[in-house]
């Protein structure tokens, strides 16, 4: 494993025209592709609108057009391609799955969301997932020649048991596609994926779709590249666009040698005993 490499995050203007869709996010790979990104990520719900009345009408198997679009993009740019995620549809169910690319264009791990969208905040957002999807039950890890990356969905971001897990895989990165909201994104979207970097000490990249003032579902854009320090290392804003970093292995060991946490855990004190 060499000790750096490019990653991009493509924040992805997601409308109602699948095909239009994929053909954008096809050209976006490309263009990332030729500017050096080995690892290159689409957002959630990247071939369809976000929303429990789109999912059951988007939704196709994993055997799909999406996916064979995929397949391309990854072969075609010679690139690992994160593929956002898809409204997947299996038998009755349907799930929000992510699907993992190499460079031949073979589907070489797919992710389910694990945790569904569910929330309540009066007068500002309900949302249900659950509705209409189901939720997976397995973590994943991506071994590349580059780094091992870990990958959530979403609201999985707030969920610090899971980074954990994948940190403890031994993942350099975690890999978070999503579509936060206005009332939670400006609150909680760049402070969870800097948690996320800074208490596993390693790279987290959340990737968005961009915003569309006109949707149902109205997504907070600003898709992010956090270090293991905790810092930003680029930011999009609300609009359509590819944002660029490095990910240094070599960084996260000095991080990691110098504020040893993960050495330094007291697992002796951890657990909650009944009195
Ligand atoms: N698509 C999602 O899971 C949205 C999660 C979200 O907005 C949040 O606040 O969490």
């Amino acid at each position: 494993m060499g000790s750096g490499f490019r990653i991009a995050l493509i924040q992805l203007a997601v409308g109602a025209n699948k095909i239009e869709n994929l053909t954008r996010a096809a050209k976006l790979v490309k263009e990332a592709a030729s500017k050096g990104a080995k690892l290159i990520s689409l957002p959630e719900c990247c071939n369809s609108p976000y929303g429990n009345d789109y999912f059951p009408q988007y939704a196709e198997p994993i055997t799909g057009e999406s996916i064979q679009a995929f397949s391309k993009m990854a072969a075609d740019n010679k690139i690992y391609l994160i593929a956002g995620s898809i409204p997947e549809k299996d038998g009755e169910k349907l799930f929000n799955t992510s699907t993992i690319f190499n460079p031949k264009g073979e589907m070489i791990n797919k992710y389910r969301k694990m945790h569904l969208f569910d929330i309540d905040i009066p007068g500002k957002i309900t949302f249900q997932e659950s509705k209409t999807l189901s939720p997976g039950n397995d973590i994943t890890v991506v071994e590349t020649p580059f780094c091992k990356f870990g990958v959530g969905i979403c609201y999985d971001l707030r969920f610090p048991e899971i980074a954990q897990i994948m940190a403890k895989k031994s993942c350099h990165l975690l890999i978070y596609p999503g579509a936060f909201n206005m009332t939670t994104g400006p609150a909680h979207w760049e402070l969870l994926a800097r948690m996320r970097a800074l208490d596993n000490q390693l790279y987290v990249a959340t990737v968005s779709p961009a915003r569309d003032n006109d949707a149902s579902y109205i997504a907070w854009g600003h898709s992010t590249l956090c270090s293991p320090w905790g810092e930003v290392k680029a930011v999009a804003g609300a609009d359509e666009t590819i944002i660029y970093g490095d990910i240094d292995l070599d960084y996260i060991n000095q991080i990691r040698n110098q504020i040893p946490i993960s050495k330094q855990r007291r697992h002796d004190i951890y657990e909650v005993k009944e009195k």
